[in-house]
């Protein structure tokens, strides 16, 4: 039986946290860190069905709800893939979340995932 410490420091977890914290310290103006409401974003609910954010993605992170490096980076390009779809290419944040999938497309290319594998055995 695996208690609650055994799972805050498996291999995976230490990965993605480590992960998430480098990334979101690439969000300098945090558009990304909490979820985007229809007050600051009219119409935002109707258009973008599967809304994500840092915050959301490290209560998922702590909760246990990432069982691969790639659902954690699908839920990222989520994140990312909204803002561009939601704004206009020429706003702050089309712009934001263009640079930001830029960077974290580099981090957890398929050899960096690989070399992360290996070295969290
Ligand atoms: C990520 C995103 O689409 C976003 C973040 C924000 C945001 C995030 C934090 C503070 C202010 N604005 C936003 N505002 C209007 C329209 C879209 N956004």
């Amino acid at each position: 039986m695996r208690d609650r410490d055994d799972q805050d420091n498996t291999p995976l977890r230490q990965c993605l946290e480590n992960l998430h914290r480098q990334l979101q310290r690439k969000d300098v103006n945090q558009f990304f860190a909490w979820p985007v409401t229809d007050a600051i974003a009219p119409g935002y609910s109707q258009i973008i069905l599967r809304p994500m954010d840092f915050s959301t993605m490290k209560d998922k992170l702590v909760n246990d709800e990432y069982s691969s490096i790639e659902e954690f980076r699908n839920d990222f390009k989520v994140m990312c893939d909204n803002a561009m779809i939601y704004n206009h290419p020429e706003t702050i944040y089309y712009k934001a979340a263009k640079k930001l999938l830029n960077i974290g497309v580099k981090m957890m290319s398929k050899d960096k995932i690989a070399s992360m594998y290996r070295s969290i055995g």
